[in-house]
This record gives structure tokens, sequence and C-alpha cells, in this order.
């Protein structure tokens, strides 16, 4: 060989060392190839002189026994006319495709390549090979031969190993390009493409059969010899397939560990809520129009799986009745005692594993065991790949008709579009409530258990279609030991029962913010998921706009939706639920969900005209109105993080961040300066201080800071607009934390210089911002005391500060002790005039002040400090100014004088 391989090209002289080296050609007792070695060595190529190459079989090659006998496939040993006219004649009927006998069908060596080119090999004459390798016992390693190579090749005609698909059944297989010798090996003997050998190596690709499972099925062989017979075929259970499939299951293998499987439907007629798929289901096997690919789709839980079983195990029912399946005969029972080897599970994850598709693929091709359909069971077929899609789908395409793939999906627009139009649909529906709890109640009575209807009802409103998570819930109950009632239910599943939910939401709409508060954070703490709530009552205030309610028989229901009929209130209920939508959104990202849901709840009574003294389940339906902001910005505190010991409050969350930005931003009236802030602001932090809140905002080029610094008056106003409280702003440049401490500017609220010197105003800032920090320099109690007490306007200045009861602190170290004294002529909450404050202010102070019941130290009501101290509504009622702080539709100076001049109009 060596001698000849110089004497041809060089892709010819690898196949016929691949062709050696083929462990189909090796003698199966000793694994040499010595028994086939004349086999090999018989090949005579040449090159003719068209430049064709010919490969001839010298003394056709066939190896004889010592006798000069041929072995045949019952073992014995025949003479070559005899065995050739058998094996020619298998071949020819198309037996030999089937069998493993003739799984390796060596081409005729006598065949001319056609093809022009030296580069390229074609086989010819395939159809006249004899089946060359004559014995089961040469036939090691190699499967059975169906039409192997479709296996490789996609939807598109190009199979995997480089070969063209061929119309013709019997292929010709013919290599594009001789790439390497491995290729060449591959054509050169068809059956090589089953071998480790032809496909290892450079090629990199890994045959869909390995000869170690063949060995296996070789070795369980015991048919009639004829591939066409499938008791010849080697069964597929025993072909070692299930070791592969580390997650292949047969249905009904386990004895039921749970409800739902102890109550899996086992006919048609269990099968809940599905009619029509049931009826299309039964009529296909009762009229045997059979495909091989199936596509269950639809919502989880509601009997997908179940249903592909069934129907799995009524086309293998061999009842002659009209039940199907009947359960009894020999296939359902060994269906339903988990035993068929005819109907498979696959998990579509492992599948996207070449090594299990290969393994599944291989399977598929094997005709089933004892029953008439082979069935395998794809769940969650979205989770399949798109090159495993269209491995699985050639094969389907080739697959005898025996073969069924049921393919189960709950989310169709998951799939790929090409895979959608191959196959027959059956869309499963979500399980009516009604036929939940008809179903529960028969588990209830066949288990024993004791139930109130109600609590069945219940379960099934909650379970949204899917009896699967209905019976996981009842079974839940069931544990407990106890009667299954509606507060058990309702707090097994973790939602709040209608009736409080309706207190809740009249609470909301009523700006009973303390209630609204306390009842949310109540429910959320002990039982309800945010998400879950918010979800709740947005149904609950759908089904109120639906007036589903009207003639509920509930009394709480039926008296709340009476109440809440008027135009407006409807209208206030619609915008309660855009709320909640938007909440829902911002709830998922956020990570403090409680008070963020609160903040949703407080801002329902935002929405215009809601009637507190209609709803006689407003518990404290006196209770005043506090506009939306006020309650963001006590949300907004609490929801901040304590720093020890030095009161003051740090908001990181990002979302709250982000929402305080983006509500600033609806408040400037310059477009440019908002799409400024938007595009290259940052909120970092905001810390808030007794009452006023320290801003950190970050730009990313040094530009961006002196171009907000000018706008500082604008960005402070809105700010406080947003957080509803005084606001001093720390602009600085981002990109060098570093520098950061040194390039900030502080715009301290107290924009009046004439109170605070810039060095004493910077010197105050920064220990504001040390001690909220949580640096080591803290305030100095004097100093401290004069923050707490610092009064701002609305534009952020520092109008004055309250020491009343104070003494003046004594310290030399002070830096305040000057303005003490200035203070002191302007603390009194009654004496303050216009001319004592700062010029800048648009209001007198006095006329800032509200009610004088106010419990809390402050001087100017308007301005409290303390939120939670000062009643909204009579800030409201006796202080109009204060408006200001409500509305959305100005810059608050800008609101301010508007309200001045209708006044003063
Ligand atoms: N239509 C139904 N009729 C009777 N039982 C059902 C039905 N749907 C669900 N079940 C119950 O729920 C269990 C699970 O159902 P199944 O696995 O068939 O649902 P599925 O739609 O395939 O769900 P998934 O998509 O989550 O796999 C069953 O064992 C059965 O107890
Ligand atoms: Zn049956």
């Amino acid at each position: 060989m060596d001698g000849r391989r110089h004497s041809v090209d060089l892709p010819i002289s690898k196949t016929l060392i691949a062709l050696r080296r083929v462990r189909s050609l090796r003698d199966p007792d000793t694994n040499s190839l010595s028994r086939l070695s004349n086999f090999v060595d018989n090949l005579n190529w040449e090159i003719d002189s068209t430049n064709e190459i010919v490969l001839e079989q010298v003394n056709n090659c066939i190896e004889p026994n010592n006798l000069g006998l041929f072995r045949h496939s019952d073992g014995g040993f025949v003479n070559w006319e005899t065995y050739h006219a058998q094996n020619t004649h298998k071949h020819k009927s198309g037996l030999c495709k089937k069998t493993n006998e003739s799984g390796l069908l060596l081409p005729n060596l006598a065949a001319v390549c056609e093809n022009k080119s030296s580069n390229e090999v074609c086989c010819n004459n395939y159809n006249d090979l004899p089946c060359t390798m004559p014995t089961r016992d040469y036939m090691e390693g190699v499967g059975s031969c169906t039409e192997p190579m479709d296996l490789f090749i996609d939807p598109h005609g190009q199979d995997h190993n480089g070969f063209k698909r061929r119309s013709n059944r019997r292929k010709h297989y013919k290599p594009s390009k001789v790439v390497g010798g491995d290729i060449v090996s591959c054509v050169s003997s068809p059956c090589l493409s089953l071998s480790d050998a032809s496909f290892g190596g450079s090629s990199g690709r890994t045959p869909l059969y390995e000869n170690k499972n063949i060995d296996n099925q070789e070795t369980d062989y015991d048919g009639c010899g004829t591939g066409s017979c499938w008791s010849s075929t080697p069964r597929f259970q025993e072909i070692g397939i299930s070791k592969h499939y580390g997650n292949e299951t047969t249905p009904f293998s386990e004895s039921p560990r749970c409800l739902s499987q102890k109550f899996r439907p086992k006919s048609f007629d269990e099968l809940v809520g599905q009619n029509m798929v049931s009826k299309s289901l039964l009529s296909t096997v009762y009229s045997q129009k059979i495909t091989s690919f199936y596509l269950f789709h639809g919502p989880s839980g509601t009997g997908k799986t179940s249903a592909a079983r069934l129907f799995a195990a009524a086309l293998n029912c061999l009842s002659l009745e009209k039940k199907k399946p009947c359960g009894d005969c020999q296939e359902c029972t060994l269906f339903f005692a988990g035993r068929s080897r005819d109907v498979k599970e696959v998990d579509s994850v492992s599948m996207n594993q070449a090594e299990h598709l290969r393994y599944l693929i291989k399977n598929a091709m094997l005709p089933p065991v004892s029953s008439s359909f082979k069935v395998f069971i794809i769940d969650e077929c979205q989770l399949m790949h798109g090159s495993t899609w269209s491995t699985l789908l050639s094969c389907i395409q080739e697959v005898s008709r025996h073969i069924i793939f049921i393919m189960i999906t709950p989310d169709l627009s998951k799939l790929s579009r090409g895979v959608i139009p191959m196959s027959q649909r059956f869309q499963f529906l979500k399980i009516s409530e009604a036929d939940i709890v008809q179903r529960l109640e028969k588990i209830c009575s066949e288990e024993g258990f004791d139930y109130d209807q109600v609590a069945l009802e219940i379960i099934s409103t909650r379970s949204n279609g899917s009896l699967r998570d209905a019976e996981m819930t009842l079974e839940q109950l069931s544990l407990l030991g106890k009667r299954i009632n509606m507060s058990l239910t309702y707090e097994i599943i973790g939602i709040v029962s209608d009736e409080e939910l309706l207190e809740l939401l009249a609470m909301a709409l009523s700006s009973d913010t303390s209630n609204t508060v306390k009842r949310a954070r109540e429910l959320m703490r002990s039982r309800i998921d945010p998400m879950q709530l918010i979800s709740q009552l947005a149904n609950l205030i759908m089904d109120i706009l639906a007036g589903k309610f009207q003639d509920d028989a509930s009394e709480v229901k039926r008296q709340f939706f009476e109440r809440h009929t008027s135009e407006a209130e409807l209208q206030q209920l619609n915008n309660a639920l855009k709320i909640l939508s938007e909440t829902e959104k911002q709830l998922r990202s956020s990570k403090n969900q409680t008070t963020w849901l609160t903040v949703a709840l407080l801002q329902l009574s935002s929405a215009p005209s809601f009637n507190p003294s209609d709803s006689s389940l407003c518990v404290r339906s006196e209770q005043p109105r506090v506009s939306a902001d006020e309650s963001l910005k006590h949300l907004l505190l609490s929801q901040c993080h304590h720093n020890n010991g030095c009161e003051s409050e740090i908001l990181k969350d990002k979302v709250a961040l982000e929402l305080i930005w983006s509500r600033s931003m609806e408040l400037y009236k310059s477009v440019s300066l908002s799409n400024f802030l938007k595009r290259h602001g940052n909120l970092a932090s905001v810390c808030f201080h007794q009452g006023f809140a320290v801003v950190e905002l970050e730009f990313q080029h040094p530009n961006h800071v002196s171009k907000a610094e000018k706008s500082w008056k604008l960005i402070a106003s809105a700010l406080q607009a947003a957080l509803g409280c005084n606001v001093e702003i720390r602009i600085c440049h981002s990109d060098n934390p570093k520098t950061k401490k040194s390039s900030f500017r502080l715009f301290s609220c107290a924009r009046g210089n004439k109170r605070l010197s810039n060095k004493n105003r910077t010197k105050f800032s920064e220990n504001i911002n040390d001690a909220s920090d949580g640096g080591p320099h803290s305030l100095h109690t004097c100093q401290r005391k004069e923050a707490e007490r610092m009064i701002r306007n609305s534009d952020g200045n520092a109008l004055s500060i309250d020491f009343s009861g104070q003494e003046p602190c004594q310290q030399p170290c002070c830096c305040f002790p000057q303005r003490v004294k200035h203070h002191k002529k302007i603390r009194s909450l009654d004496t303050c005039t216009t001319s004592e404050t700062d010029n800048n202010l648009a209001l007198p102070v006095s006329e800032m002040t509200s009610s004088k019941t106010c419990s809390c130290t402050c001087v100017i009501r308007g301005l409290c400090k303390r939120f939670t101290c000062c009643s909204g509504v009579e800030r409201q009622k006796n202080d109009s100014k204060v408006h200001c702080w409500k509305s959305p539709m100005y810059p608050l100076k800008k609101a301010w004088q508007l309200r001045l001049w209708q006044q003063g109009a």
C-alpha cells in the first residue's frame, strides 16, 4: 500500500487507510484487521486515461473461510454464488436496508467514479452492490443501515457532513468536495458514516450512531434476520439508551407522591376543561389519521402533559372498543404501570447535548418494541436550541409513520417560526373556576378531606386556570390536618381577603395616610407579597369598575360598590389603576417593594373627586388629606437608612432616586434644562436631615458641573417640590471619586448670604455632610441644633433659625454666636413679619403660618420640618399659600406668585 500511495492522490490513499481502520472491518473476536486485510489489500485502484479513479475489487474480495465458503446470515457457510444471489436479492428488495445483516453496504469496488475530477469521488451502482459483509459478526460496530445519512441532513438539504441530499431514496452520496481523507472515507464505504473512525479526527464531527451501543444491540439480536421484521430489531430499551438519557422518564413510572400525580387523568373523560382537545385527539386515534409531529401548547398546569400521555396510550391501546385508552389491554397495562418501552418522556434541555440528541434519534429510527407506535413526549420544547430543532425536524421528516413526537410548550411564541407549520397543533385553555372547584371537590371526597366550599372557591380563583396549582394548594392545606376553610386558605395562599382589600383601598382613596401606611405595612409584613397585593388590588378595582360587586353576597363589597358609582369616583378608580400598573413595573426592579407599594397607595388619593365622608369603610375618614408629594416625602423618610446617632437619613435606593429625579424633571419649565439634566445629570443620593434634604447631583463633565451651577436655583426648586422639603444641593463631578469632595459645589439653601458667611456656610454644610456620611466629624451640638432649626423658604433659602427656648451657644468654638442675636428678632411665631424676613421671600412669614395648635417647635408651619406633626388639611385651609408645595404645574416660586396674583385679583 505504501508503494501505491505515491501513485494516487492523497485522498484516495487516505480513504483506503481509513477503510482499513474502520471497526466494521475488524475481526469481532480479536478486533484486528487480519481477517479483512486481504479484502483491503485486494483493492485495486487506478487512474484511467480520462483521469478517473478506478477502484477495483480483485477476486471479489469477499473473504472465504478456509474451505472457500462464505458465511451466511444464519451462521452457516455457503458458496459465493449462493451467497451473492441471496444478498443481492435482499439488497434490491430493500430489506437489507433495515437489517443489520446488510447494514454495511460496501460499494461495488469496481464501480467507476463518475466524477471527472480526481478530487471528487462518488459511488455509483449502489443498487447493484452485494452485501459484502454477510455475517452479523462482521457487522460489529455498525448500526442498522436505515438510511443513516439522513440523520445528518438539515432542513435545507445540506447534510451535516457536507453531503448534498438527493431525492432518490436510495442515496448516492456524493461529497461536495473532498476535504480530507475522513470524508472520502465516508464515501468509500457508506456505512463508514456510522463509525467512530470515519467521523473522528479532522472533520471534528461525531456520528449519530456509536458503535458501542450497536454492539449492545447486537448482543440482543434475535430476530428473524430481515430488516422489515420488527421483532428482529433490537429493543431500544436494551441498547443502553436510558443510561444516556439522564432525564428520560417513563410515564406513570412512579408511585404517586403527591395529589396531582395521584389524580393525573387516566382517560380522556378525566381531562378537565379541555373537551375540544380531547375530542380531536380521540378522533385522530379512531380515524388513524396520525402524523409524526404534534405540538401541545397552553398555560401551565392545564393538562398538556397528561393529554400527551393519554394520547400516546390511546394510540397504542389494543382495545377495539370505543373507549381508548381502555386501561385493561396489555399495552395499557404496561403503559399505566410505567413499563411501556415505546412511550418515552424526554427532557428538552438535555436534548441540546449532541450525545443525547444522537441517542434519541437513534431510537427514533428503531421501530417500536411491542406497540403500534413509538411516542416521544418532549416537554418544555421551547428550551431546545435551533440546531436541536433542525436535527429533530429532519429526523421527523425521515422517520417512519410509526414514530410520533409530541412536543409541549407553554408559550408558542418562543418557538421558531419554521417549527409551527410543520406540526399538528392543539391549544390548551385555562381551566374554568367552576371546573377546578368540581375537580377539587372530587379529590376532597375521595381523600376524605374536611372542607368548606368557599375555601375551594378561593383556591380556584387564585389558581389562575391551573388545575395543578389548585391541587397543590389543596394538598398543602390538607397537610395542616385542619378543616380546609377560608382563613386558612387566605393564609396559605398569601393573599388578603377582598374585604381587607376594600378596607385598604378605601383608606388609600380617602387620603388616610397614616392608616393606609400602617395597614399596608401590616399586611405585607405578615403574609402578602407586594406584587401579589398590587395585582389583587388591581383586580379588585377592575371588578368594581365592571360592576361585579353589584349583586355580591358580601355586604361589604356591595356597600363599597354602591358608594362608588359616581362618575368622579369611577374616574378616580381608573386613575388608581393607572398608578398601580405603573408601580407594578417599578416594583419588579426594586428591592424595596413594600415601600414603593405604600407610596403608590398614598398616591391613589391624589386622583380627583373622592369624597371620603362617603365611605363607611374608611376608619378615619375625618383624617386630613395630605398631598401625594407630602406622602412621598413621608415615605422617603421612612425608607432612609439611619446613620448612627447623626439624625440624618440617607436615601440611596436607585429606584427611589430615579423616581425623585424624574419627578423633578417634570417641574422644569425650561425644556432645555430638563433635557440637559436628563442627559448629563444624575441624582446620586439624598440625605434627609431633620426636615431638609442634602441632595447630591453628579455630572460627568466639569463643564456640565458649571452649567448646572448656573441653574442651581431652578434645580433646587424642582427638587424641593419633588421631595416636599427644603433642599441643599451638592453638585459634583462624578468621574474622579477622589476629587469629588474637593470639586463639589455646595449650594446650601442658605442663599441668604447675609445670614451665613460663605466660610461658615461651607463649614456648616460640610459638617452636615460629614455627619450624614457617617464621617468622623459630627456637628457641634450648637451647629446641629441650628441645622435642625433652620427654616428655609420654598426656594431653599434659609430664613431664620428658631431658637425659642434655647440658650445661645456659649462655646468659643461655635461659629454662629452673632447670628443668634440677629435671628432672635424673627424667631417668634406671632411677631414675625415680612420686614423681618428675607427679602427674597415672596410671602410674609406670618402668612405662611398655619394653625397655632401645632405642638412642634417649628416656627413656620407651612414649612414645618417635622413632616408628621402638621395637619395637612389645616395647612391647606389656613394657609393657602402652601398650595405651591403641591403644584406640579409651576416652578415653586411661580406657583406662589400665581397664587398671590389670584388672591390679589
Ligand atoms: N385538564 C386537566 N384535567 C385533569 N387534571 C389536570 C388537568 N390539568 C392539570 N391537571 C392536574 O395537574 C397535574 C399536572 O398537569 P399536566 O402536567 O398535564 O399540566 P401541563 O399543562 O403539562 O403543565 P406544564 O406545562 O406546567 O407541564 C396533573 O397531574 C393533574 O393532576
Ligand atoms: Zn388499552
